[in-house]
């Protein structure tokens, strides 16, 4: 089964929230933990806890338990474990992009059943190109396991890059979704592939021209916190789209309410 079928399954029997654990500093101290991997690895323990059997997915941003060196990483292992256990899939948002032999050490890194750190899916950059990721597709797909590839990234300074257009008009970001789209096909005809594309819900995804199929899953970022709203998901993303929307912030900014504000998030995207 590929990932995006795995993904379709789980999102149909949880709805499409995805709670991320992103432990910063301040959310740390907001919740009276210390600002160490020890602090980190309780606050993803806990955020894993309020998910469990209520939404589908989680998404640790790895940024905040390397910063703890490699405490933080043994800590971040846990959470994933935790979150396996719990039935939940997890993404490990790593955001990881370089040459093939380099992509293929982190595919075994973050994709390999059974490895440390293995997680459903991780985030990947094609600055390198969407070619130099084919050994971690091709592991993903070997096991079932999803690379979800920045296309149009909800940060506003993204345009810069992804809006840019070649001679016949097409932008970076519709290349990448269309590239995604191609490999999903020959890959897994029919099928809800093994290869997403991070796609913002604050951008306008229609003056990039993209063009999402079905086929390629997508993990949405941006809302609540960065103010893209869950009830405004079927405005946003085409009707047939399998769409994964992404909140971090908005449901961990108060330790005694993230069942509460889990909750609300998904009734709102409901
Ligand atoms: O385009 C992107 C890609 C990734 N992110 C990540 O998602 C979360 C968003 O956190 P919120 O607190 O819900 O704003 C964070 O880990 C980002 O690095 C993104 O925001 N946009």
């Amino acid at each position: 089964m590929t990932f995006g079928e795995r993904l379709a399954a789980a999102v149909a029997e949880r709805g499409p929230v995805c709670v991320g654990i992103d432990p910063h500093a301040h959310l740390l101290e907001a919740w009276g933990l210390p600002d160490t991997a020890a602090g980190a690895e309780a606050f993803g323990l806990e955020l894993v806890a309020a998910a469990a059997g209520r939404v589908a997915v989680v998404k640790p941003q790895v940024a905040f338990y390397e910063r703890h060196g490699a405490a933080g990483i043994v800590a971040l292992e846990r959470v994933l474990e935790a979150a396996r256990d719990a039935g939940l899939l997890t993404i490990a948002d790593a955001k990881r992009g370089d040459l093939g032999s380099t992509m293929q050490a982190y595919a075994e890194a973050w994709l390999t059943p059974g490895a440390p750190l293995e997680a459903d899916a991780i985030t990947a950059s094609t600055y390198l190109g969407l070619g130099a990721l084919e050994p971690a597709l091709r592991l993903a797909h070997e096991h079932g396991k999803g690379v979800l590839v920045l296309c149009a990234t909800s940060n506003p300074e993204g345009v810069d890059v992804q809006a840019r257009t070649d001679a016949a008009g097409e932008s970076v970001a519709a290349a990448i979704a269309r590239g995604a789209a191609d490999w999903n096909a020959a890959h897994a005809p029919g099928a809800i592939g093994t290869v997403g594309l991070v796609v913002g819900a604050t951008i306008d995804a229609a003056a990039l021209g993209l063009a999402l199929e079905r086929s390629t899953p997508i993990l949405a970022p941006g809302f609540g916190h960065q103010g893209a709203r869950l009830g405004d998901l079927a405005r946003l993303y085409p009707a047939d789209a399998l769409v994964l929307a992404s909140v971090s912030r908005s449901v961990s900014a108060d330790r005694d309410g993230i069942v509460a504000a889990i909750d609300a998030a998904v009734e709102e995207a409901r």
